[in-house]
């Protein structure tokens, strides 16, 4: 089977400039064809990439269950421990990722004896090295499917940033499914896995693609916002974690979603007599009660209960 995700490389690579409409079609086919984009980079240098997987994540997933229960606020935000469905699971989310004094507030939490400053830059570099990163990879993605520059431009400045850190220990049954399939509640979501393997990809015929980690490759993937935004020509990605190998795993998430009360619309362009809209309009904050803590959580697509538009309202 020809497997249709496709790879951009972003080095030297920049707006208008050589190189960068190829580019540009290749994320945004590989996007519609698959819902992801492997992205070569150089914003994880190999100093910060083994301070962030090295010292960083470690420390952290080190920490009592006090301390990483205390980040916890809100459905979507703070620790997430080991359950019955993930045993060998734990994940920190950061909200605002991208400001400084934000950060170091989460270090002085996790750390009440004087924070944690190593820990802060570390994290603080790896968010501003891939905010520069997704930003460049979602203006290709949406410019690439035919939307106007300025309705790329109010849209990325609609978007909050975020890290999630995971740590998968080596759970007691040994290798197996760490993370079951699911869709992330996000714009896009750029996984970079640390030196094992894991995630895996739904392709449209149902098949798993394994994405090998490569020290300066990410995955771009579509989130469920990014399908409302598309008018569903990227649908999102559904994938999970696999141990094929039973070994201990890190991996590091930049995602981006909606600032708090904004309403997600299908960009204008995207929507013709060809493509009618797939989507209401997709009010963020109620869509997150709905998807984690309401009628949603027993739904396989809580988006298209939501927001999708069923055939004979067409
Ligand atoms: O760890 C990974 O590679 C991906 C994790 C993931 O899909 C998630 O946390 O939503
Ligand atoms: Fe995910």
């Amino acid at each position: 089977m020809v497997s249709l995700i496709r790879r951009i490389d972003l080095r030297g690579l920049e707006p208008g400039g050589p190189g960068w409409e190829e580019a540009r079609a290749t994320a945004a086919a590989s996007m519609a064809a698959i819902s992801a984009v492997l992205v070569t980079h150089d914003a994880l240098e190999p100093d910060l990439r083994q301070a962030l997987f090295g010292r960083a994540a470690p420390e952290l997933f080190a920490l009592p269950l006090d301390a990483k229960r205390s980040l916890i606020s809100g459905p979507v935000n703070g620790y997430i421990g080991p359950r019955p469905s993930a045993p060998a699971y734990e994940s920190v989310r950061a909200w605002e990722t991208t400001n400084s004094g934000a950060v170091r507030n989460v270090g002085d939490l996790l750390w009440p004896h004087g924070g944690n400053p190593a820990f802060c830059d570390t994290v603080s570099a790896f968010a501003t090295n891939m905010l520069g990163l997704q930003r460049k990879v979602g203006t290709m993605i949406l410019e690439g499917l035919g939307v106007e520059e300025g309705s790329v431009g109010s849209h990325l400045d609609s978007l909050n940033y975020s890290i999630r850190l995971s740590h998968y220990g080596v759970s007691e049954t040994g290798a197996g499914m760490l993370m079951k399939p699911h869709r992330d509640c996000t714009v896009l979501s750029v996984v970079v896995q640390h030196d094992v393997e894991g995630l895996e990809l739904q392709l449209q015929d149902g098949s798993w693609l394994a994405v090998a980690p490569e020290p300066g490759t990410v995955a771009v993937i579509a989130g469920e916002l990014l399908a409302v935004v598309t008018n569903g020509r990227v649908p999102a990605c559904v994938h999970r974690v696999s141990a094929p190998s039973g070994r201990e795993r890190f991996s590091a998430q930049f995602v981006s979603m909606p600032k708090d009360g904004f309403t997600v619309r299908p960009f204008d362009e995207l929507v013709d007599a060809d493509h009618p809209p797939r989507y209401k309009p997709c009010d963020f904050d109620g869509y997150v009660q709905f998807r984690f803590a309401g009628d949603g959580l027993k739904l396989s697509d809580p988006l298209e209960a939501f927001c999708g538009v069923v055939k004979d309202e067409e």
